[in-house]
């Protein structure tokens, strides 16, 4: 008889869009996408809103039964039932809520970006360090199966040394008279949440360049890159394009990511306009289509193909959810092996990519308010207290 898959038991913090995204998939049996070894359970879930916002979540996630919810963020993370917390906050809050969370003894994957400046990442890691407790970056796509093949095409030197990589992940939400169709108090515009298309999309772009270009250099040959960006502002003072320039000397290697609210990677939304990441190296090139962040088809065109070109086509099936179950499967595994951090995306990969998103915002002069750049952990913190 196989044996029974080790199931961690998790905790929600917050009740918006990517909560429930996550949660759906993670109630996707296991065994359906060939996954035996892990499972997942929802124990609790927490609103800094209200009880009966969490109670509203379950019903629309259709949770099974036994799910115990929570008006706070600090019930949740004291809940001694809970494996793992999922801090699923706004890009503003994941430092304060993340920090809560560990303080409490809880491991934690912390939705993307991973925090608003370096300097809380890095206590983010400290802290995770010192208590023996796991802690990784919801970067979702490094999990997905094409991410996987094609860190291992570009290992098996399919392309040559991969030189270049060019990314975009960008949506087209122009309004009227120049203005986004988001309002002003949007997460995506607003600077009280950390808004802006750089933490938000453009770390997907980053993500690609990263998982070609940094992670994949030998470990004693580790380079971080030389940062050149550039920045348009919104009238609400957030980013919203950010294009940003890399270059790693030792390694003879460029990457440049692109990022912004106006024009879509996707223009029609059938991928029909192209690729949104270009891989390249001396023998060829992979493009893998657009969007950045949940990609499932790329091709290889070869410079000995002969004008062939080989189409990989890796479709979730329509009832099989987002994908967001891979990285899920990957903290269970972390957490039955005793792991504390992800080696598919490790803590000083999130630190090096804050570093280079805090250049960029520096460079294009962003600023956002002290009370989500502090790296000083404030139990009490609105940020925590969901006083808004
Ligand atoms: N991996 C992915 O594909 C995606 C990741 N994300 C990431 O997930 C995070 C959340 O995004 P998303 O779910 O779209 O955001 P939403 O605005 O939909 O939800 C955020 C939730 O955070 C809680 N919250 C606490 N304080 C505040 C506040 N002051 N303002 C707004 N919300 C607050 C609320 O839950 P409550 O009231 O219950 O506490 C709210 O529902 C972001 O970091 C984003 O980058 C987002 C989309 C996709
Ligand atoms: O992580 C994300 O991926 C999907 C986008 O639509 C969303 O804005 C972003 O947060």
């Amino acid at each position: 008889m196989a044996p029974e898959p080790f199931t961690i038991r998790w905790g929600i913090m917050a009740t918006g869009g990517i909560a429930q995204a996550f949660v759906e998939d993670l109630l996707i049996s296991p065994a359906s996408r060939g996954v035996h070894d892990v499972a997942h359970k929802l124990a609790a879930v927490a609103s800094s809103s209200s009880k009966a916002s969490a109670d509203a979540f379950l019903e629309k996630v259709k949770a099974p039964a036994g799910v115990k919810t929570y008006g706070s963020y600090r019930e949740l993370v004291n809940d001694s039932d809970i494996d793992v917390v999922y801090v699923a906050t706004p890009h503003s809050h994941h430092f304060q809520n993340a920090m809560l969370a560990l303080e409490a003894g809880k491991n934690v994957l912390c939705e993307k970006a991973f925090t608003v400046t370096a300097a809380q990442a890095r206590k983010l890691v400290e802290t995770a360090r010192a208590k023996n407790l796991f802690l990784m970056e919801a970067v979702w796509t490094r999990y997905f199966p094409l991410s996987i093949k094609i860190r291992e095409l570009v290992q098996s030197g399919v392309l040559g040394p991969v030189y270049r990589v060019i990314a975009d992940n960008s949506i087209g939400a122009e309004g009227p008279n120049g203005s986004l169709d988001f309002p002003n108090e949007n997460r995506m515009v607003n600077p009280d949440l950390a808004g802006g298309a750089l933490l938000d999309l453009g770390i997907y772009s980053l993500t690609w360049l990263f998982q070609i270009l940094y992670h994949l250099q030998p470990e004693a040959e580790k380079e971080a890159p030389r940062v050149a960006a550039a920045i348009n502002k919104y009238s609400t003072g957030a980013d919203e394009t950010t294009s940003i320039i890399l270059q790693f000397p030792g390694h003879k290697s460029q990457g440049i990511a692109l990022t912004g609210l106006r024009v879509s990677s996707d223009v029609d939304g059938q991928k029909t306009a192209g690729p949104a990441i270009r891989i390249q190296g001396p023998l060829g090139e992979i493009q893998v289509d657009p969007p950045a962040y949940r990609p499932l088809k790329y091709q290889i065109v070869r410079k000995d193909g002969g004008g062939q070109i080989e189409v990989v086509d890796c479709s979730i099936p329509a009832d099989q959810g987002r994908g967001m179950y891979w990285e899920a499967d990957e903290v269970a595994r972390c957490l039955r092996d005793g792991q504390k951090e992800s080696k598919t995306l490790p803590l000083s990969e999130s630190i090096v990519i804050m570093e280079v998103m805090e250049e960029a915002l520096r460079q294009g002069e962003i600023k956002y308010p002290d009370l989500i750049t502090t790296h000083v952990y404030d139990p009490n913190s609105p940020l925590n207290t969901g006083g808004r």
